[in-house]
Formats: C-alpha cells, sequence, structure tokens
C-alpha cells in the first residue's frame, strides 16, 4: 500500500456517544469481519467493558476501503474510551492518529468531554471531522447539535455536517468517504531509519510483551534487531503483524503503519508505552517526544487475599504495562502485611483495576479507602513530606499545618437540575467560580477539594441530575486545609489500614457513623470488643462488637455471684491479653470506611 493511500485516525466522544457502534459498522462496511462476528461488538472484549457497557482500553484495528474514486485505502482506526477517568488512554491514542472523527450524539449534543477530547485532538494537530450520531432517534435535535458543534472551533464554521445513524449505517457510507478526502496522509519517509511511536502495549502469556506501534519513518521486518530509546533496552522483532481486529502477523510495517511488535520481552518492567523502538544497525538520531506521565489522583492499598503476594505483583505489573496510566509500588501495612499503594486517575479508574485483576488474574484483593495526596509541612522542617498513606501522616504534634489538592469541577447541567447540582457541590465545599449558558445546558465551574469528587461525587452527580450532567476535573493546585486523621482502634489496638484523613469539621459525623458500621463487619471473638476513632488522641466514638458467645456475666443468667465474677475476670484477661489486633479485616471492613457520607 502506497503510505499517500493510508489514513491513521481516531474516533473520539463523550461517553456513551457511539464510538463503538461507529467502529463496528466500519468493520463491516469494510469487510473487515464477517457477519457472523460483527453481530456482537466487536471491540469491547475486556470483561469490564461488556459488564459496565463502556470502553476502557483502545483498540486499533486495520480496514481496506474501496473507495468511491475506485482507489483502495487502508484505515487504520484507534476506538477510545470516552469516560473522564481514561482520558490519558485517549491521548495516548491521538499521539498515533493523523485525524480524528468527533462523534457528537444528536439527543444529547455537546457535552464536557466533547469538548475536551477536541481540545486534546487539536493538541495534536490533528484533522478533526465532526459527526453527529444517532439521528435515528426520536429524541434527536440534528440542528441544534449542528449548531453547538460550529460554535466550538472556527475550523467547523463551514463544514458540512455529516448526519449518520451508526445503529442502523445510515450515512455511514459518507464518513468513509471524508475519512480520505479530509485527513491527510501520514507523512514519514520509508528511507529514513526506523522510528516508530510505543503507544500501547500488552503482556501474552505465551508471547510475552507485545508493543502497539505507530511507524513514523523506516521500515520493520520480523527478526529486526531493534532497541527502545530511553532505556537502550534490545528487543527483537520475533514476530510484526496488524490487527484486524485480531493480531495477524505480517511480512512488513512501514512509515505510516500502525501494528505491533512481539518483543520477546518477559519483564513488564522493561517497556514503557511512550517510548521510541528505533533498528540497532541504522537508529535514529532523535526519539519521538513521547508521552507525559500521568499523574495519579487517588491512592489506595491493594492487599492480597491468603498467600498470593507474589500472584498479585505478577498481576499489577501485567495491567500496570497494559495501563501507562495505573502505577503501583509495595508497601506494608501491620494489620494486612506486604501489598501495594497504587495510584489511579479516579476512583472509577480504581474500580476498573479491581476488576480486571479479578478477571484477568482470578484475584480478588482487599482494597483500603482511597485518599489523595497531602502536602504535610512539618514543624521545622524544610520540604513539606507527600504523603498518599494515611498511614505515612505525621503525629498531630508534629504538623504545622497541611495542603490539599484541588479541583476545577466543569459541570454541564440541563436548568431542571441545576439547583440540585449546585446544592451537591455546596455540600462538598464547592465554591463556585463561573456558570454560563451553553445552548439549553448551563455549565458551572466550581472549585472544590480534589478528596471531595474522590469518592462518590460523580454518582451523586448523575443521580441528582437524573443521569444528564456530566463533570470533568482538572487539578487546581494546592491550599491549605484543615484535616485530621481519624485513626480506628479495635481492641485497644491501632488498625492502620482503617486510617483516613478527612477535613476536620467532618470528623466527629464520620467518626460516630464508621463505629457504628463496623460494629456490624469486624468479624466477632469470644469477648466483646471496642471499637474507637480515634483523632488527635482522643477517641470521638466507641461500640463495642459484640462476643460471639452469649455474655454469661450480663445476660442474667441464674449463676452464683462468684461464678459471674468468676467468669468476668477470665473475660477481662482475654480482653487484656487480646489488646492488639489479631483480627482479620474482610474486605467489608473497608467498604465501612469507603461508603461514610461525607
Ligand atoms: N438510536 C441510536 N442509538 C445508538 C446509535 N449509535 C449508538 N447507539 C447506542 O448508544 C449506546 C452507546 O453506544 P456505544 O457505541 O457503546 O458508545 P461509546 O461511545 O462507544 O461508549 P463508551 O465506549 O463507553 O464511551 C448503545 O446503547 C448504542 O446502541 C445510533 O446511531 N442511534
Amino acid at each position: 500500500m502506497q503510505i499517500q493511500n493510508v489514513r491513521n485516525f481516531a474516533i473520539i466522544a463523550h461517553i456513551d456517544h457511539g464510538k463503538s457502534t461507529l467502529a463496528d459498522r466500519i468493520m463491516e462496511q469494510t469487510q473487515t469481519v464477517s457477519d457472523r462476528e460483527s453481530q456482537a461488538q466487536l471491540l469491547d472484549d475486556l470483561a469490564v467493558e461488556q459488564a459496565h457497557g463502556v470502553t476502557v482500553k483502545s483498540r486499533t484495528v486495520r480496514n481496506y476501503y474501496t473507495a468511491d474514486d475506485g482507489q483502495e485505502y487502508e484505515y487504520n482506526f484507534i476506538d477510545t474510551p470516552g469516560h473522564v477517568d481514561f482520558t490519558y488512554e485517549v491521548s495516548k491514542s491521538l499521539a498515533a492518529s493523523d485525524g480524528a472523527l468527533l462523534l457528537v450524539d444528536a439527543t444529547q449534543g455537546v457535552q464536557a468531554q466533547t469538548v475536551a477530547n477536541l481540545r486534546l485532538a487539536q493538541d495534536n494537530h490533528l484533522t478533526v471531522i465532526p459527526v453527529i450520531n444517532k439521528i435515528d432517534a426520536a429524541a434527536a435535535d440534528v440542528e441544534r447539535t449542528a449548531e453547538q458543534i460550529r460554535s466550538l472551533s472556527p475550523d467547523f464554521a463551514d463544514v458540512t455536517m455529516l448526519k449518520i445513524s451508526a445503529k442502523t449505517g445510515l450515512n455511514v457510507h459518507d464518513v468513509l468517504e471524508a475519512i480520505h478526502t479530509t485527513i491527510p496522509a501520514p507523512t514519514g519517509s520509508l528511507k529514513q531509519p526506523l522510528k516508530a511511536l510505543v503507544f500501547d502495549s500488552q503482556y501474552d502469556a505465551f508471547k510475552g510483551i507485545i508493543a502497539y506501534v505507530r511507524l513514523m519513518d523506516g521500515q520493520l521486518k520480523p527478526n529486526d534487531k531493534l532497541k527502545l530509546m530511553a532505556t537502550d533496552q534490545p528487543v527483537m522483532a520475533n514476530e510484526i503483524g496488524i490487527f484486524t481486529p485480531q493480531r495477524v502477523a505480517a511480512k512488513q510495517l512501514v512509515a505510516g503503519d500502525v501494528g505491533y511488535v512481539v518483543t520477546g520481552l518477559k519483564d513488564p518492567q522493561a517497556l514503557r508505552v511512550g517510548d521510541t523502538l528505533t533498528s540497532v544497525a541504522n537508529p535514529t538520531a532523535t526519539a519521538l517526544p513521547g508521552y507525559q506521565p500521568s499523574q495519579s489522583m487517588v491512592f489506595a492499598g491493594f492487599y492480597p487475599q491468603g498467600d498470593h503476594y507474589h500472584d498479585l505483583q505478577l498481576a499489577v505489573e501485567k495491567l500496570a504495562l497494559n495501563d501507562a496510566s495505573f502505577h503501583y509500588r509495595p508497601e506494608s501495612s501491620d494489620a494486612l502485611g506486604a501489598g501495594f499503594r497504587c495510584g489511579f486517575l479516579g476512583i472509577f479508574h480504581l474500580q476498573i483495576i479491581r476488576e480486571r485483576l479479578h478477571d484477568e488474574y482470578g484475584l480478588d484483593v482487599l482494597t483500603t479507602a482511597p485518599n489523595v495526596t497531602y502536602r504535610v509541612h512539618v514543624k521545622n522542617g524544610d520540604d513539606p513530606l507527600i504523603v498518599d498513606n494515611p498511614i505515612k501522616f505525621p503525629d498531630y504534634s508534629k504538623i504545622d499545618y497541611v495542603e490539599e489538592p484541588l479541583a476545577t469541577a466543569t459541570i454541564t447541567t440541563t436548568s431542571e437540575s441545576l439547583s440540585d447540582v449546585m446544592k451537591l457541590a455546596t455540600q462538598h465545599k464547592g465554591e463556585l467560580q463561573d456558570m454560563r449558558n451553553q445552548g439549553d445546558l448551563v455549565v458551572l465551574e466550581y472549585q472544590l477539594p480534589f478528596a471531595e469528587i474522590a469518592y462518590d461525587f460523580f454518582n451523586a452527580l448523575k443521580s441528582v441530575s437524573h443521569g444528564y450532567a456530566t463533570l470533568t476535573t482538572e487539578l487546581a493546585g494546592y491550599d491549605i486545609a484543615d484535616v485530621v486523621k481519624v485513626e480506628v482502634h479495635v481492641n485497644y489496638a491501632r488498625v492502620d489500614a482503617l486510617s483516613f484523613v478527612v477535613h476536620r469539621e467532618d470528623a466527629p459525623l464520620m467518626a460516630q457513623e464508621l463505629v457504628h458500621k463496623l460494629k456490624f463487619v469486624i468479624p466477632r471473638k469470644l469477648n466483646p470488643m471496642p471499637v474507637q476513632s480515634v483523632v488527635e488522641g482522643k477517641a470521638l466514638a466507641r461500640v463495642d462488637v459484640p462476643p460471639l458467645r452469649k455474655n454469661a456475666a450480663a445476660n442474667g443468667e441464674k449463676r452464683s455471684t462468684s461464678k459471674k465474677q468468676a467468669l468476668l475476670r477470665r473475660q477481662s484477661m482475654n480482653k487484656r491479653q487480646s489488646a492488639h489486633s489479631d483480627i482479620e479485616l474482610p474486605q467489608e471492613v473497608f467498604n465501612a470506611v469507603l461508603d461514610l457520607e461525607k
């Protein structure tokens, strides 16, 4: 295939606007897949994706399209996730593309993620083709959606809007035509030394690490001797190929192509997404710019259940290879032993990683309550301590002041839900910065502590707005906050893994609520166990977990006083002896912290 007949593009959109459906239709109309295969959505094949009905990973597919001009084109497209927690995944895909289809659902119009993804595409200098989808739906307002799209960018002022139904296939042909007439062919030269961007990767149980590459210059053949430029890691191209969407081996990849390289590397740490692959014999002079590493916003501890530390280690290493925005490092807790402190882009991301560990590696992990990163300034200290684990939060007597991360949250909502949405934001300590109309929608900009949105804000927002409000967040620096650590003591011993950090004003209520929840989920012992929430050395709340057996001394059974006293003595002996936390902590205990109303 001549390079001028190749097109590399991504499909970007707000969540649920129909990307995966359009991707399936394109594959169908280019006969990339057989009819039988196209019955099910082909691309969202991870179990988590099917369970939640959303795309989590980007997918790459090569299609051949015979255009109306009689020529055959090679279309490499990348289907990308829509949820705000996966923006990093989107930006990686865009760096491997030359153009993008910006899909907008005509029943919803332009939404927050539409705008954010368009900005990413423009930052990557891509040619963007706007496409209005779902025109078959009764609630579609095609003209209003077209107006909204035009007002997004001067580039769209006079474009002919493509109006399609990805579901029925109506006008999808126009999209296929627009791709080769509008999106430029890749630039790059076959004669230059090999320069390939590693934009994704995957761990295969048999083949080891598979790098997903976009060739910028040069060519690649099986058994070529290669190297990764950032680490000087040698790589043997054991097999190369393309995505159809399954991997299919090929004899060569050339400048402009998107494909894969089976690297033979077995150590999941050996390859970093964003690196440049070049040839050993004739290396390129400069590496590609690569990606900014993603910044984790939410942290939580993952601990193996039972004796599976090593399995968990292998699983997180492999997952991190497949998801460059997931970070981890070893940590240990008195209560839970050895585990990992993991960093995520948001709570939904955390949930997805947990489910992938379960689905793809058969591992159920204990997850501690998530938290954000605090900057703790200790008395007489120079630099602030960066604390992403409540266990490491210094003793209150040593703290001078603490800073917490703030978020700018842009919420787009309907005017009907406006007052409920504003109430919710205020409850979460949001300060309104800006409010404007966008068509019939209202766009609100709030500044609020990141911790307030890290937990359940997104779900609460969906619920008060009946599903209509959307949210994008951006880190807006750090500011001083009056926060305290809440510790949990079970049977007079601190259980470190249950500690969490909150605003002082929320601590008393949360402390109360927590102990009452814990009463029912902490596994019972033979003697009653006090559970206390302790803040700055003072117990704010206490309940007793009832004993497994009846407390004979207290329940009015007919016994002699001396027998009762003997029993009480024994029980208090037990209590003192077991004043350490040898209790097992099931996931429900951590859920009690997780579910606290904030
Ligand atoms: N009526 C109608 N429904 C559509 C059309 N295209 C997609 N849908 C439906 O919209 C829903 C979302 O479609 P998806 O293709 O999964 O959306 P997506 O953008 O890939 O979603 P994420 O991957 O989660 O971001 C599905 O229920 C589709 O059946 C269309 O043209 N018309």
